[in-house]
């Protein structure tokens, strides 16, 4: 095992950022053994002397390890860094905080651009599919290497609260208490149609070279950033987009289509369509497409009840973990009926489980920005939890 540390650019909270390797490696899901596994991840705060205070943060789609720091990248705040830090509701003055970038990402862990050990090339389209199995498999290995037996809670939006899902159903002696927020135990068939449109996008782009595109000194730019494009539109509200942008239009010749001197078509863009173009262009700066492609269909793949006789209350029937299920009243990508359908299974299957619909025009991405809402359920959920693990530590 090799540990490679890095000092942080950032000017947040104490941290560390690092990338641990794994020689053993990793045995996927799809048969395929990967290795070395790498695992990029940040840490905030420190780890008790029992080591029973950890909390691992898992990132959405397209986030990343950096929760609560600049981010070297992008330059940008970390993703979370309103909700992890001292005094915050994810309290880095009691609480060990663990994100790392998932498998199959561009971060920093193993992922398509990663070297196969047996060409000595880079994987790009040829990495292995995964499942959300496989990438909480990943994390539980970096968990096991900080020497972290239980995790006192693990908390995710979106695609983390898939991972967050999977984790209390796969260890369920691993995790005292979970947090799945703005998800379901299913990638609906609406999602899936979504990440399709989005592969397409990426497909159609001449620069896509059937995913070798890096041997080719190109990016397929324009599909990813469609890609983005519409994905984005998915993570908002029709209030949210009336809202900021209404049917403004943008007045500014250097962002509008190519000038003419006869009519056009697209003389005028649109505030809402020159926000788009820049939401596509930026994530295109930072993300790599094989990895897109790799993690969108482990979450179309995702459905926990099929995994288990079709019975969503299977994988949680033993299961100690204390649940708080989150949804977000206007997110119609994983709407709130999907995560009623959670709580009646965890109710089902005994588990002790509470449910909470914060009121937000914003959408699904409601769980990224500033919701006080949400900030009081999550840190009342980690005091509550805290609490009973005392009295449970007093018991015995
Ligand atoms: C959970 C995780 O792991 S994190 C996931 C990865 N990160 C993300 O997905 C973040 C990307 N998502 C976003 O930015 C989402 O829009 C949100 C909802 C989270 C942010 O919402 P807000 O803070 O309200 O920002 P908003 O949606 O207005 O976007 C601001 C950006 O749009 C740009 N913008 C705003 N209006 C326009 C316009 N008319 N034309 C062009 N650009 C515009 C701003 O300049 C700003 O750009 P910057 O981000 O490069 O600084
Ligand atoms: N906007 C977030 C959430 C998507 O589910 C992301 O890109 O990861």
């Amino acid at each position: 095992m090799d540990i490679s540390a890095s000092p942080s650019i950032a000017d947040g909270p104490v941290y560390t950022h690092q990338t641990v390797r794994l020689d053993s490696g990793l045995d996927l899901e799809c048969g395929v053994h990967l290795a070395p596994l790498e695992v990029a991840y940040c840490t905030y705060g420190t780890l008790s002397p029992a080591r029973d205070n950890a909390i691992l943060v898992c990132h959405a789609l397209t986030g990343d390890q950096y929760l609560a720091e600049r981010n070297p990248l992008t330059g940008k705040p970390g993703w979370w860094s309103r909700m992890v830090g001292p005094g915050l509701p994810i309290d880095t003055d009691r609480y060990f905080v663990v994100c790392s970038n998932v498998l199959g990402g561009c971060m920093g862990t193993t992922g398509p651009r990663s070297i196969c050990a047996e060409t000595g090339k880079a994987w790009d389209s040829e990495f292995p599919p995964i499942t959300m199995h496989d990438i909480v498999a990943a994390q539980a290995k970096l968990i096991d290497h900080l020497g972290i037996d239980r995790l006192f809670a693990v908390i995710g939006g979106s695609m983390g609260g898939m991972q967050a899902l999977t984790w209390a159903a796969d260890f369920p002696d691993r995790v005292f208490a979970a947090m799945p927020i703005a998800t379901s135990p299913f990638h609906s068939a609406q999602n899936i149609a979504f990440n399709e449109v989005s592969r397409q996008a990426i497909f159609a782009d001449p620069d896509w070279h059937d995913g070798h595109y890096r041997d080719f000194g190109a990016i397929p730019a324009r599909g990813l950033g469609v890609a983005r494009m519409m994905a984005h539109i998915t993570y908002l509200s029709e209030e949210a987009l009336s809202r900021k942008f209404g049917r403004r239009v943008r007045h500014d010749a250097a962002t509008a289509v190519p000038a003419s001197s006869s009519p056009s078509l697209f003389g005028e863009m649109f505030e809402v369509e020159s926000y788009l173009r820049h939401q596509g262009s930026s994530f295109v700066r930072r993300f790599d497409a094989n990895s897109y492609l790799t993690i969108t269909r482990a979450m179309d793949y995702f459905d926990l009840a099929a995994e288990h006789d079709g019975d969503l209350a299977n994988p949680f029937r033993k299961s100690q973990t204390r649940f708080c299920v989150v949804s977000f009243s206007s997110d119609w990508l994983f709407p709130t009926s999907q995560s009623r359908l959670l709580v009646r299974a965890l109710n089902r299957a005994g588990a002790n489980v509470s449910f909470v619909e914060i009121e937000s025009d914003r959408g699904h991405d409601a769980f990224l920005l500033e919701e006080p809402d949400f900030d009081r359920t999550i840190r009342g959920f980690i005091t509550g939890a805290a609490e009973h693990a005392a009295l449970k530590a007093g018991e015995r």
